[in-house]
């Protein structure tokens, strides 16, 4: 969807209102829709279709979709417009993930209609969230301490975003649901050994919470990096990580393959 039909709000607050007050009606704020390659995760390399929303809960300093948290931008498209214009190209896989898309009721619906017609559903979210809906993959990616929007790294502000980032980003019950309910991956982006501690003290608490079975299989450490000169940067510290640990390591190939442009 070309940005120029989107609507731009101005602020953070602006959308989540928005985002609450729309809950009743149909629809949701879709960023991007777009045919691509799965470019993270267990199903790396599988033609899906991608569903953006916009609005997130938290704050990245590192978000890849700024348009959909820092800046949000989107149009309010109603359900069957979003299921034709997904059924306008030829793919089994559909993955929904924004922004933060369970944030959003609506979202049940449309995952709802998915599965009626037989699609495999992936979402993207991280982890703050729980919803009943039919979901064949919950790609869980819980937010480390180092993703928090200091000052320093804060992308449009001073910090302001700090404190809210970090005292929501990981909401245990909601993580033990999803892995409880869902066939899951757990995708952790990861940068350098430093946010391995965390890592094995949240794997750890997980496990004792959750009345599910965790394997090391279902850990991803995904290297940091929305540029392909970032990754190169990031990817090779990561991927050993993965193997010091034995966690499975995920590249980021629509980053390999496009340097994550629009619509990739
Ligand atoms: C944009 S998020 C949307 C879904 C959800 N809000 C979440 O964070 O999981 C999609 C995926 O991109 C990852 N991601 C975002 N920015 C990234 C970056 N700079 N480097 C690596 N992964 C990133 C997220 O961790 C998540 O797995
Ligand atoms: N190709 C491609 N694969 C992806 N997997 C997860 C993505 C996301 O932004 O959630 C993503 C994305 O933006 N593009
Ligand atoms: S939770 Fe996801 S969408 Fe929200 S700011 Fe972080 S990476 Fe971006
Ligand atoms: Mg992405």
């Amino acid at each position: 969807m070309p940005v120029s039909d989107s609507v731009n709000l101005e602020n953070a607050a602006e959308i989540e209102g928005k985002a609450e007050d729309e809950e009743s009606t149909e629809g949701l704020p879709i960023n991007e829709l777009f045919s691509s390659l799965q470019g993270e995760g267990t199903l790396a390399g599988v033609p899906s279709v991608f569903v953006r929303t916009s609005g997130c809960n938290l704050r990245c300093w590192f978000c890849d979709s700024y348009h959909t948290s820092w800046e949000p931008t989107h149009a309010w498209l109603g359900l069957e417009e979003i299921l034709a214009k997904i059924e306008s190209f030829d793919a089994d896989h559909v993955v929904l993930t924004g922004g933060e898309p369970l944030i959003h009721e609506e979202s049940v619906a449309l995952l709802e209609e998915l599965d009626e017609r037989g699609y495999h559903t992936t979402v993207e979210t991280n982890g703050t969230i729980y919803r009943d809906a039919p979901i064949d993959l919950a790609s869980v990616s819980p937010k480390l301490e180092s993703s928090t929007p200091t000052p320093e790294r804060d992308p449009s502000g001073e910090g302001e975003w700090e404190a809210r980032h970090e005292s929501d980003r990981i909401d245990m019950d909601s993580l033990a649901r999803l892995v409880e309910d869902y066939d899951f991956q757990l995708k952790f982006v990861v940068t350098d050994a430093e946010d391995m501690p965390e890592i094995l003290d949240l794997l750890a608490e997980l496990r004792t919470v959750a009345d599910a079975p965790i394997s090391d299989d279902d850990v991803l450490l995904m290297p940091e990096g929305a540029t392909r000169e970032r990754l190169a940067e990031t990817r090779t510290a990561v991927a050993d990580l993965a193997m010091e640990y034995g966690f499975r390591y995920t590249p980021r190939l629509h980053v390999d393959l496009w340097n994550d442009a629009p619509e990739t």
